[in-house]
């Protein structure tokens, strides 16, 4: 039988007098009590998408997230893809995936994947799309190109799919039949990335695939950034639908200053339009930057307290713990902060500070992120640090330094690692740091989010207690990455008889509490692409209020030639970065004993 979905829409307060230092928290006259006492019916409950893979989880069309209650009927309405499209057909209760009817005899979905002989293609994407497969998640009708220079017959791609496959499906119950039906539905074209001719050729056998059915297209560009252009004017020009839409994901880096960026976006916008351009970042995708907004918006504890009056500094931290191995020649010419800061940290950061937005729908979540971007501070070259790893040996292995990869100069200063604080300047953060932290080659991988509330005033533990109460502020951990999990850190009394405080999480680890893995974040993108649902990707005014932050504090560093602080492969980088956050009154969260 189908489920309802109930929709999680807020019904959004007013926050203006928000930061105020008046009412309690928990007063119902609080500004921040986000639900009216009784809330409204939904205005719809829709069943738009659903597949294995989400088994309690729908999406609805207009990008609200739903939950699903078993034993209710589906009351779904139908609309139209918006970019495009000749109909699809009107929603059915059953093999309903997004805005396709799985079992809609009448269309088709081809999705060519331009740079298939490449790194990402190998490692993501074609992983991806055979999860989304095993899981029942594509259309009925659809078909996988991959397209390149290098020659490859169909077989020797099936080929290459198959023995790449590194998705979390490998060792699942019927993989490898599910992989033989998979493998059938890919084909390989070859051809030159600037030929509108190849792409004609290209075109002309996708229509014998689509059979005369409505075609929609998805072209996911990875290749280097260098040949983007050229490729989405000759699949522009050569391979568009005819009839159904047709969608480019384009991957990062998207330019590396504002100006590189503006003109990338000009030129691919003499060939698509702004909802046909789907750029891609991965973070978005990842499920617990997914369960930030879910965080804040559905719990009543989190949103009151998720401003500079109770929040003393928020860090963001990505590590990693080896070096650019193999993608060097990439690298260099963009560094840590364009790789990694610009985009993935920076958008995680603009989800974690944006308003309540109206909806959930995804033009009114960028509204507010972009909001966010254009309110930050300019960032000073002296708020940032920089280091590059250098070579290191330990228990008898030893560890190349960066410039050590051939593909990279000698005389590199191209940094690996950054640390650097930002501010946001409005009324809900005016004066909270938000600190940045990222390197390779460092002691352990992950990516984090930590925020550091603010001590409990004229706390009565303080003395007596014989505990450093300053030290044992609250903490919230939304772990992304590895062993998701949020957790926050509490003070409690030890059991017994005497009076002594301890530390504690409460923690909700991933792995405990769900069975089910956890999907790339590849996967919920190429499926949002393949959807169009553009709230995960990033709109060109986003970009540029990104790349109008970053871009004035990289040439000051870059012109300056600023040197970075070298630190050993496999360390935990710059001991500067520690004095950065000195300077905020800031202790890195990530040193703690729970790590
Ligand atoms: N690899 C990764 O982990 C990540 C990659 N990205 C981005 O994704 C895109 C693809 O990355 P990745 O797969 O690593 O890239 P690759 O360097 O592996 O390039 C992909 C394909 O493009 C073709 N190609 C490479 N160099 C050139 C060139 N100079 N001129 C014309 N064609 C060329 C090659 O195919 P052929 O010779 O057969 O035509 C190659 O197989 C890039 O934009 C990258 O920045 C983003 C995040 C992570
Ligand atoms: O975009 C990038 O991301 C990867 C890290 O992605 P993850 O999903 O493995 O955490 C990073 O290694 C790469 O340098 C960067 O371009």
């Amino acid at each position: 039988m189908a489920a309802t979905p109930i929709s999680l829409s807020t019904h959004c307060c007013s926050s203006s007098s928000a930061y105020s230092n008046s009412s309690s928290i928990w007063s119902h006259q609080n500004p921040y009590f986000p639900f009216p006492a009784a809330s409204p019916k939904p205005k719809y409950a829709s069943l738009q998408f659903k597949c294995n893979a989400f088994p309690n989880v729908v999406f609805m069309q207009d990008g609200a997230l739903a939950a699903t209650v078993a034993g209710l009927e589906n009351e779904a309405p139908s609309k139209n893809l918006k970019d495009g499209l000749t109909s699809v057909a009107p929603p059915k209760e059953k093999n309903q995936i997004g805005n396709f009817d799985v079992s809609d005899d009448k269309s088709t979905v081809s999705i060519t994947v331009v740079g298939a002989s490449g790194d990402l293609a190998k490692k993501k994407i074609f992983p991806a799309l055979f999860a989304l497969y095993y899981e029942d998640c594509l259309p009925e009708h659809f078909t996988i190109f991959g397209y390149a220079r290098s020659k490859m017959t169909d077989a020797e791609l099936r080929d290459m799919v198959s023995r790449t496959l590194t998705c979390r499906i490998d060792k699942r119950e019927n993989c490898g039949e599910k992989m033989e039906q998979f493998l059938q539905r890919c084909f390989y074209h070859s051809g030159q990335y600037d030929s509108q001719e190849n792409f004609a050729e290209l075109d002309k056998i996708l229509k014998e695939h689509e059979a005369g059915r409505v075609s929609n297209r998805l072209f996911y560009l990875s290749i280097p950034p260098n040949i983007f252009v050229d490729a989405v004017k000759c699949a522009s020009l050569s391979a568009t639908a005819s009839a159904g839409w047709t969608r480019v994901i384009v991957e990062k880096p998207f330019g590396r200053d504002s100006e590189s960026s503006a003109a990338l976006t000009k030129s691919l916008k003499q060939y698509l339009t702004e909802d046909q351009i789907f750029r891609i970042d991965h973070y978005l995708g990842k499920e617990l930057v997914e369960n930030l907004s879910v965080l804040r918006f559905s719990n009543l504890i989190f949103e009151p307290l998720w401003s500079r009056q109770y929040i003393r500094n928020v860090q963001l931290i990505f590590s990693e713990d080896f070096g650019t191995e193999g993608r060097g020649g990439y690298f260099d010419h963009y560094g840590i902060m364009r790789d990694i800061m610009q985009n993935h940290l920076l958008q995680i950061l603009a989800l974690f500070a944006m308003e309540t937005p109206v909806s959930l729908d995804a033009e009114d979540i960028r509204n507010e992120k972009v909001k966010v971007l254009r309110s930050m501070r300019p960032i000073r070259a002296d708020d940032v640090i920089l280091g590059q790893y250098k070579s290191h040996t330990k228990g008898g292995v030893s560890y190349p330094g960066y410039t050590d990869d051939k593909t990279v100069p000698k005389d590199s200063l191209t940094p690996t690692f950054a640390a650097a604080a930002l501010f946001i300047d409005n009324a809900r953060w005016d004066g909270v740091p938000f600190l940045m932290k990222a390197g390779k080659a460092l002691h352990d991988k992950r990516a984090e989010i930590r925020v550091q509330f603010r001590n409990v005033p004229g706390n009565l533990y303080n003395r007596s207690s014989g505990t450093d109460i300053d030290q044992a502020t609250n903490e919230l951990v939304i772990r992304v990455q590895p062993d998701e999990a949020i957790y926050l850190k509490i003070n409690n009394k030890v059991p017994g008889l005497g009076m002594r405080l301890d530390q504690s999480n409460l923690n909700l680890l991933y792995k405990a509490r769900y069975s089910k893995e956890i999907p790339d974040a590849y996967e919920r993108l190429l499926l949002d692409a393949v959807e169009g649902e553009r709230r995960l990707f990033i709109r060109s005014d986003e970009l540029d209020a990104a790349w109008a932050l970053f871009t004035p504090v990289l040439k000051d560093l870059e012109e300056n030639r600023k040197v970075p602080e070298y630190y050993p492969y496999g360390s935990r980088g710059p001991v500067g970065a520690h004095y950065l956050a000195a300077r905020y009154n800031v202790k890195w969260g990530d040193l703690g004993v729970d790590e």
